[in-house]
């Protein structure tokens, strides 16, 4: 079977998401601060007929990045073009893509610090001033051009700011962080699922699923998926909360919404380094794990659930992880 968290998405996920994703911003449930600044922004904008500033979105998988830029072209009513870090290789395929926007244009950048140097630096001046300079000739006859663009916005997405660099963050006008989605939200966001899906559900079923979603929408939906999925075979269909408890038993999933990989860490950190400090990469080598999944995917949730402590020295398992896990 495969794992709740995956972060390579089929393309039945990506359809499905696609056909869930909300459209406008009243529909967008929950990061409550970024969007009515948003709101302010955009309307703003609107009054001024201008284009709206470069935002920066981040936070781990699945909380609503890419949803969210989508719903700021809509609000907008200008289109997006999209494309990500490690899909740009060149200045000139950056510079090209610049050059291809019209007025207003929405250019939403995913992976976005995974852009490499050269490229990045393209942005700068586009950003800024709504330009790119081109060399045109070579030897002593090279001479820059600049170019103007239309006025467009960037939102960039990445898991980490912290490997943007800082001329790059600087240029963003609004770096909003996305927060974990709390278990009433995410009630809200798998009853609304529910009804496009046409979904029977039961509130404590609801509530169940929404407990142990991890705070993100995109498991929320895909758990739900499942369980219907298994309410179907194995009941009549309807997602009560006894069917949403084993379903997700059966899943692997826990009553915190941890997989094996969250508790295969925090029971590492405590059986074999003694509860910890322990430093990421040995802790990565001794599950198996790539250290930027766990750093990017695994660890924010863990920290936001207390279960574990960030140190100088390392990580710590939490008096809660010990609790939870029975040990
Ligand atoms: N606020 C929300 N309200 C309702 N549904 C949401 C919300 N945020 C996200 N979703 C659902 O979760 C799915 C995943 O969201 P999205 O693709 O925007 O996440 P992301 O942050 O871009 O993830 P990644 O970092 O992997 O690119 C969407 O298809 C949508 O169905
Ligand atoms: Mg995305």
């Amino acid at each position: 079977m495969p794992r709740v968290i995956e972060t390579n998405l089929t393309e039945e996920d990506k359809k499905i998401e696609k056909t869930l994703r909300p459209q406008c911003l009243d529909d967008y449930i929950g990061q409550e601060k970024a969007k009515s600044i948003l709101k302010i922004y955009i309307e703003a904008a609107k009054q001024r007929h201008d284009s709206l500033d470069h935002v920066l979105f981040y936070g781990p998988p699945g909380l609503g990045k890419t949803t969210l830029a989508g719903i700021i072209a809509n609000e907008m009513g200008v289109n997006m073009k999209v494309t990500s870090g490690p899909a740009i290789e060149k200045p000139g395929e950056m510079a090209a893509i610049l050059n291809n926007l019209q007025e207003g244009d929405l250019l939403f950048v995913d992976e976005i610090h995974r852009l490499n140097r050269q490229v990045e630096e393209v942005l700068y001046p586009a950003m800024e001033d709504f330009a790119i300079d081109i060399m045109i000739g070579k030897g002593s006859t090279a001479r820059s051009v600049r170019l103007d663009l239309p006025h467009f916005t960037l939102v960039g997405a990445t898991t980490r700011a912290g490997l943007l660099t800082a001329p790059l963050r600087d240029r963003f006008g609004m770096i909003h962080h996305m927060e974990f989605y709390t278990e009433d939200e995410l009630k809200l966001i798998i009853k609304q699922s529910a009804k496009v899906l046409n979904v029977k559900i039961e509130d404590a079923g609801a509530t169940e699923l929404a407990r142990r979603s991890r705070g993100t929408p995109r498991l929320a939906n895909r758990i739900l998926k499942r369980v219907r999925d298994f309410a179907q075979v194995k009941y009549n269909g309807v997602i009560t909360e006894t069917v949403a408890h084993t379903a997700l038993d059966l899943m692997d999933v826990d009553t915190l919404g941890l997989d094996r990989v969250d508790r295969n860490i925090l029971v590492t950190i405590i059986e074999k380094f003694g509860g910890g400090p322990v430093g990421l990469d040995t802790l990565a080598a001794s599950i198996g794990e790539d250290a930027g999944t766990i750093e990017d995917v695994y660890e924010p949730y863990l920290l936001m659930k207390g279960l574990i402590d960030r140190t100088p020295r390392g990580r710590v398992a939490t008096q809660i992880a010990y609790t939870h896990l029975g040990l």
